[in-house]
């Protein structure tokens, strides 16, 4: 908690982060006793956070918040000049912390493109599968029912660390949308597993739940049975300002070895890594400090008056997202989530109920998606015309469908009164990149994230028939006695064009965003780190979060990170042979 606590002032290891990837690291590394390991985590304590622990109270976690870095991005031309919020976890555990506890890999062929990107056969799907399962520790549902058919257990690692589930609770759009999945099996086929490697299909929303309550990288990689190896330090409030580089003698190329830190924003201190400084900041904060510390695009660093160390114009380039465009529709219950939101009586006793039980019990136990999809244009598309096709590959899509049993949509307050069933358009395959860079040499300022969202004509074609795929969906007979109508925002839409300003007008992200500080080969005059994740032309200094990430995948990122910071700790073992 406080920086008076510290048991020194040089560890082998310094992990900028104590977020997603951030802690795997830290995690991996202190497994060898003679290792020693500082966490230096910006934002505050997880525990006993009730809004984080619980997860269907995951919307409430962000925006604006003392959990939140409470980001907003610049005007989005894709969304008629709309600045929205984009939340990032302030809180041990970073955005694993504060996310909606989606559990999705992506495709093989997601991964089967990084090793291509990079050059390196160690990330291609069949060769991750090791560390896929060191994240992962498949547990039962929350209330324990009978999983068969709902998920492929071949697929699945049950002796990692980071605990994954199925949906512990029933709702009643659970059977709808299976009975969709035969109705019109053709366009919106069942898949029994989207996280065995091919995602096309609807199936069951696997999520980062242990009877009932979050698993984060904080309640998992530095849970109870590790936080207190002796060679493990973190430390909260500790916010990092700077990295600061020696240049050995006869060699040009930086060593960074001293991260300047501040105590809740006040004073500066130094601390120094003797093997190497991980960043574990996230898409948005990592390419910030690479920035403050002069690495980067020149000609910024140059007008901000930052001595340039490596020059690097890939730095804060090649954001890749996903926009998201919600469709809610009126429906005939009272069994959805609006039921408990909008009522303080129930609501509280169904919190009572969630911390008298365990493994907990009730409808809070899930989060917002009890089943997704993830589906293809057609091949015929009149977009591939202007467009080659920007997917993975045959295993992956160009758009997801979400299923939440409540009205959800980010940016606007739910209405006080109804029941709702929203459907999720999400755009998957992006052609547009945005950027993240900086304006000021004050590192607590927000750095200016341009996410492009719906920033080409491929993502505006997609979010509009993504759109008319859910109402297709809505459109099956399953749905003929429970579904009333297309909430007003979007009823009278129906011209390809009306979709379209519908987008616009309401689009969001759902706060995907990677590679900021992309892989690239060893040797390429373009990215940020190698295959290794070093950074190009520096010295003991590695990143390993989202921002390496080269292209977002057909997922929500979040496993994806705990993937690559497996994979990326045994990288730095080897390096350092420890
Ligand atoms: C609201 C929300 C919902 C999401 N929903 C899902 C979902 O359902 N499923 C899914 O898979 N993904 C989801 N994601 C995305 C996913 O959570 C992220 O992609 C992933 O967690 C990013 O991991 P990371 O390690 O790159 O960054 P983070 O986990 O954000 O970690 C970065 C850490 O670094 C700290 N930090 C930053 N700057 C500094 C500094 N200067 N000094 C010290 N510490 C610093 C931060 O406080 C944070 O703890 C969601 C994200 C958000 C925000």
């Amino acid at each position: 908690e406080s920086v008076s606590q510290l048991p020194g002032w040089t560890y082998d290891f310094v992990i900028v982060g104590g977020g997603t990837g951030g802690n795997v690291i830290a995690n991996r590394l202190t497994e060898n006793s003679d290792v020693s390991v500082l966490v230096l985590e910006a934002g505050v304590s997880d525990r006993g956070v009730q809004d984080i622990e619980i997860p269907l109270l995951a919307p409430f976690v962000t925006p604006n918040t003392a959990y939140d870095w409470n980001y907003t991005v610049v005007p989005q031309q894709g969304l008629d000049g709309r600045q929205p919020n984009y939340p990032r976890g302030y809180v041990l555990g970073g955005s694993s912390s504060v996310n909606y506890l989606t559990y999705t890999r992506g495709s093989s062929d997601d991964y089967n493109r990084y090793a291509e990107i990079s050059g390196d056969s160690g990330w291609t799907w069949d060769n991750l599968q090791y560390y896929i399962r060191r994240n992962e520790r498949f547990t039962p549902p929350a209330d324990g029912h009978n999983t068969t058919g709902q998920y492929d257990p071949a697929a699945h690692g049950y002796s990692g660390i980071n605990s994954v589930t199925l949906p512990g609770y029933p709702t009643p759009i659970d059977q709808r949308v299976l009975k969709t999945t035969q109705e019109l099996s053709s366009e919106f086929p069942f898949n029994l597993d989207m996280n065995a490697g091919d995602v096309l299909g609807i199936g069951w929303t696997q999520e980062t739940i242990l009877g009932g309550a979050r698993s984060s990288s904080a309640t998992s990689y530095l849970g109870p049975q590790y936080i207190n190896r002796p060679n493990l330090h973190v430390l909260l409030h500790a916010q990092v300002t700077k990295l600061f580089a020696s240049k050995t003698e006869g060699s040009n190329v930086p060593s960074f070895h001293t991260v300047q830190f501040a105590e809740n924003r006040q004073g500066n201190f130094n601390v120094t890594a003797n093997k190497e400084v991980i960043l574990s900041a996230g898409s948005f904060n990592t390419p910030q400090l690479l920035l403050l510390s002069g690495v980067g695009n020149k000609t910024v660093l140059e007008s901000l008056g930052i001595e340039t160390l490596i020059n690097n114009p890939s730095v804060g380039q090649n954001m890749s997202d996903h926009p998201l465009i919600a469709s809610p529709f009126l429906v005939n219950s009272t069994q959805t989530s609006d039921s408990i939101f909008d009522n303080a009586t129930l609501f509280a006793s169904e919190i009572a109920q969630w911390n008298a039980t365990y493994p907990h019990e009730d409808p809070l136990v899930d989060g917002l998606t009890t089943l997704l999809g993830w589906l293809r244009l057609p091949d015929n598309s009149s977009i591939f015309q202007k467009y080659p096709d920007p997917s993975a590959g045959p295993h992956s899509s160009h758009y997801e469908l979400i299923f939440s049993n409540a009205f959800a949509m980010p940016g606007s307050p739910s209405p006080s009164t109804g029941n709702y069933m929203t459907i999720f358009s999400n755009v998957i395959s992006p052609v547009a990149r945005g950027t993240v860079t900086i304006n000021t040499t004050n590192p607590f300022a927000q750095p200016v994230i341009d996410p492009n969202l719906l920033g080409t004509d491929f993502d505006i074609y997609v979010a509009v028939e993504a759109i008319k795929a859910a109402r297709r969906f809505a459109n099956a007979s399953a749905w003929a006695d429970y579904i009333i109508g297309p909430y007003e925002a979007w009823a009278n839409t129906t011209t390809d064009a009306e979709i379209e300003a519908y987008a616009r007008r309401t689009g969001n992200s759902v706060w995907h965003a990677v590679g900021t500080a992309t892989m690239s080969p060893k040797g390429a005059s373009w990215g940020v780190v190698d295959p290794d994740l070093t950074v190009k032309g520096a010295n003991g200094l590695r990143i390993v979060d989202a921002s390496v990430i080269p292209i977002v995948p057909n997922a929500h990122t979040q496993a994806a990170v705990y993937i690559f910071a497996e994979r990326a700790s045994d990288l730095i073992k080897a390096a350092w042979k420890i």
